[in-house]
């Protein structure tokens, strides 16, 4: 079996165009475009290349997007200061704090600190809370985009057995939430989990997001699963791999997701959907 790839990159292409046709009715019709704040603190390198992608899929879709770019010496306090104006600001439907933060500043604080109805990387409790109660409003970027990724398969996941491999707060949780809203029974295997390959071997849906190679032997994949590979690991060369040794992976799986041009780009997108779900659906942007 080869599995066929879930091209990311080409599905998160196509949402952008269609929110850029969306933007353009909007502005055509005198409205103001949705606007979105995105705040790198630091100068780590990898999230200089995520923000750079942010802010390029703002221009290319025609939202306002605001940069502010701070040095790692930025105080808690300051930062919480700059999201108190973004919260008050009438053009700013969306705020994204990129993480990692410096050690100074409490990261939790920080996501508090935006209003639910701006936390467009879905991060606050309260958006995290209305996805555990199935009534969703800004869900977490990554899981929403891999449930678009499952969807572009065309499969139905209702009562699919799916496993997920790590249970962070930002990923694998409200992956668990999205799937268990897909009508998906689920297993969470995490650091304290005994006979993981045993849980893997029985997934459907196999999502793996450890960011370490040496955790989920792609060797584990049941035959004709459909494997969703979170990771991001740079390699000593350069180049980017996954959590899953891809041409094992692709050898047992019937669909799967590549790294890079899987889920990384989804991630993008899925913040511009949310940036215009908030300006429209919960900013009124629009409507009469
Ligand atoms: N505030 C947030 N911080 C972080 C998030 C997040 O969703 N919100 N997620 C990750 C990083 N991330 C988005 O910010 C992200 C990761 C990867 C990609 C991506 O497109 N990756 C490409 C490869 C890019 C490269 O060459 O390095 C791919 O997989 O094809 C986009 C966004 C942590 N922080």
């Amino acid at each position: 079996m080869t599995a066929r790839l879930i091209d990311g990159k080409q599905i998160a292409a196509d949402l952008k165009a269609r929110l850029k046709t969306r933007v353009t009715e909007l502005t055509s019709a005198g409205n103001r475009p949705p606007g979105l704040a995105v705040i790198l603190v630091g100068a780590d390198p990898a999230s200089q290349v995520y923000v750079g992608a942010k802010r390029r899929s703002c221009d290319e879709i025609g939202f306002k997007s605001v940069s502010h770019d701070l040095p790692d010496t930025t105080s808690q306090y300051e930062l919480l200061e700059l999201i108190d104006q973004l919260n008050a600001d009438a053009t700013i439907d969306g705020i994204l704090v990129q993480s990692p933060l410096p050690e100074q500043i409490d990261e939790q604080k920080v996501i508090e600190r935006i209003r639910p109805d701006k936390d467009v990387d879905g991060f606050h409790p309260y958006n995290v809370g209305r996805l555990a109660v199935r009534i969703p409003m800004l869900e977490s970027c990554t899981p929403k985009g891999v449930m678009t990724l499952l969807q572009a398969t065309g499969q139905n996941v209702s009562g699919k057995h799916a496993v997920i491999v790590g249970a962070s707060n930002h990923v694998g949780r409200p992956m668990a939430l999205e799937l268990l809203l897909a009508g998906c029974t689920i297993t969470v295997c995490h650091r304290f989990t005994q006979s993981l390959q045993h849980h893997v071997e029985q997934a459907d849906i196999l999502v793996v997001a450890v960011g370490n190679r040496s955790i989920v032997d792609a060797h584990w994949i049941k035959p004709g699963a459909t494997v969703i590979d979170i990771g991001i690991n740079r390699q000593d060369d350069g180049t980017l791999k996954g959590d899953l040794d891809f041409e094992v992976a692709q050898s047992r799986a019937a669909w799967m997701t590549p790294v890079p041009g899987g889920v990384g780009p989804m991630t993008v997108a899925t913040l511009m959907e949310n940036t215009y779900i908030a300006a429209t659906t919960l900013h009124g942007l629009g409507q009469p």
